[in-house]
């Protein structure tokens, strides 16, 4: 067994001229909690990016349960256990909530799905829907309309659509943008009580949240790594206070 579910060796993703991620480094155990922050523009959309094959690391290895995934397809990270969500929603808002679990289920787009009715799922899938669907505390919602959902339960759809394929890692980005105080807590319940199977990376800006949710928290700043450590210690770091407040500190 390989002692990192997930390893950052070195990545770069260059955009251009631009470095959005330069260099990063890390390593996530089986299990963790792991949170990514940095003011905008530091490059942790596209270090995830990176990760799920959504851009493809200009340098650098990425290592998910000891396979180098660097030049593989999204769809063949899905396979090896990688799920995410995105910080825009991408529901389809006038299909019912089951519908949408088809649609991850099977990979399909939506235009595919419009054509082709509906996705029949099996037994197995069937199952798999209604587990990702409560751990989303979304039991009992799969005939409503997604347009009918609040903003908050569209965000846990969002969350049991990736983890309807069974990932064991995990990707949530800025899971609780947006929500009112009330369905964050929703968000961060869902969160916490997702099985220790799941090894979780999330982006998030509220450090209130990422404080009470994760075990480690990865501090990025113009795409390259600032700091790292215990939520914590994070919140006490001089250097992210500094990146996050916009304040250059002269070096010593
Ligand atoms: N497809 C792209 N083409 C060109 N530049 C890009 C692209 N995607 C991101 N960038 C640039 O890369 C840098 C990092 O962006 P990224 O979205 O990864 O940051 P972020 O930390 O996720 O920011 P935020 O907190 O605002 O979401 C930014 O300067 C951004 O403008």
């Amino acid at each position: 067994m390989t002692e990192h579910l997930l390893r950052l060796d070195g990545v770069g993703v260059r955009f251009g001229g631009l470095k959005a991620v330069d260099g990063v480094s890390l390593a996530v155990r089986p299990g963790e909690r792991r949170a990514i922050i940095g003011p905008n523009g530091a490059g942790k959309t596209t270090l995830f990016n990176a990760i799920t094959g959504v851009v493809r690391a200009t340098s650098g290895r990425v290592t998910v349960e000891g396979r180098d995934v660097t030049r593989a397809a999204p769809h063949r990270r899905a396979a090896f256990g990688i799920g995410r969500t995105f910080q825009i929603t991408n529901l389809f808002p006038t299909l019912t909530v089951h519908q949408n679990m088809e649609i991850a289920l099977r990979g399909l787009s939506g235009r595919k799905f419009s054509f082709f009715g509906s996705a029949v799922l099996s037994d197995e899938e069937h199952a798999a829907a209604e587990r990702a669907l409560g751990l989303t505390r979304l039991s009992g919602r799969s005939r409503a309309l997604v347009r009918e959902l609040s903003y908050g339960e569209q965000r846990q759809l969002e969350m049991a659509m990736a983890l309807a394929t069974a990932p064991r890692l995990l990707l949530l980005d800025e899971p609780a943008a947006g929500l009112s105080p009330a369905e964050r807590v929703i968000v961060a319940d869902v969160i916490r009580s997702l099985p220790a199977t799941i090894t979780i990376v999330l982006i998030e800006h509220d450090m209130d949240l990422v404080l009470s949710l994760v075990d480690w928290v990865t501090c990025l700043s113009n795409g390259r790594f600032l700091a790292e450590g215990a939520p914590g210690e994070i919140r006490q770091n001089r250097d992210v206070q500094d990146v996050y407040l916009g304040r250059a500190r002269p070096h010593a």
